[in-house]
């Protein structure tokens, strides 16, 4: 394929964004509950933590200079410049306007296994594949400001509960994606050059948009079907809140 049709083919990929899923499409039509909104933040939080490991692990196996000057701003995103700014701050805020303290959060006690499962996945491929399989793989936000934009658009009106100075988290990436998108365009394109590898690459988008659906997916068991994990044996969260290595 040539970049244009290449590119076309990454972005017909988007039919199977987890902006399709259930639970989000119940978040932005609201019809989601109060529980069902606070647990996708809380579980959310877990991917938000991890994004910055799984960059640092894209840098750490990337030996080219002036793509890890450019890679490394993605990492400040998130961890911010200095203490009490970034995504992950932002989104800590996010928790507190929809009513949930940040040690709820900091705790990670409402992370559901199979949501820490698919993030895991996606930091441990960052740290194993080439640094432009893994770059590609980001490749997921083509569609993002569309999905942020989407709660932007929906959310005040239909969950007046919500303090509205928890949406900047969604306002500040609408940027951020848009410029990571095009460097992760850059890499791709200009890596992927016979239909082998590029069929090879649409896999990896494929696998990166099984995360993000995955991620849902324990969601909509957990607080939409009354079936978190051993619901059969106990309605507590017995299960485990990470193993550190
Ligand atoms: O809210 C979302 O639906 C959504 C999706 C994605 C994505 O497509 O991976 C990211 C984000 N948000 C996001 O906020 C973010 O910082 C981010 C980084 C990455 C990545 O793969 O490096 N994806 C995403």
């Amino acid at each position: 394929m040539n970049a244009d049709a290449f590119e076309q083919a990454l972005r017909a990929k988007g039919a199977y964004y987890h902006i399709h899923h259930p639970y989000h499409v119940a978040m932005y039509s609201g019809t989601a509950s109060r529980e069902q909104i606070q647990g996708w933040v809380a579980n959310r939080f877990y991917y938000q933590i991890k994004i910055p490991l799984k960059d640092a692990a894209i840098m750490a196996n990337c030996n080219d200079p002036a793509t890890r000057r450019e890679w490394i701003q993605r990492i400040i995103d998130h961890d911010g410049e200095r203490q009490g700014e970034g995504g992950i701050e932002a989104w800590l805020r996010l928790g507190e306007a929809v009513g949930l303290d940040r040690e709820v959060l900091l705790s990670q006690e409402k992370v559901l296994p199979g949501v820490r499962f698919a993030v895991d996945a996606y930091v441990n491929f960052a740290r194993r594949a080439s640094w432009q399989e893994a770059a590609s793989s980001s490749l997921t936000e083509l569609f993002a400001p569309q999905i942020h934009q989407s709660r932007l658009d929906s959310w005040p009106a239909h969950y007046p509960w919500i303090d509205s100075r928890g949406y900047e988290y969604f306002r500040k990436r609408m940027s951020e994606a848009r410029r990571d998108v095009e460097h992760g365009l850059r890499i791709t394109l200009s890596h992927y050059q016979t239909y082998d590898a590029q069929q090879r690459m649409l896999n990896i988008l494929q696998f990166k948009l099984d995360i993000l659906w995955s991620m849902l997916d324990a969601m909509s068991m957990a607080y939409e079907l009354d079936r978190a994990p051993y619901h059969t044996v106990t309605a507590q969260a017995v299960w485990h809140r990470g193993v550190d290595l």
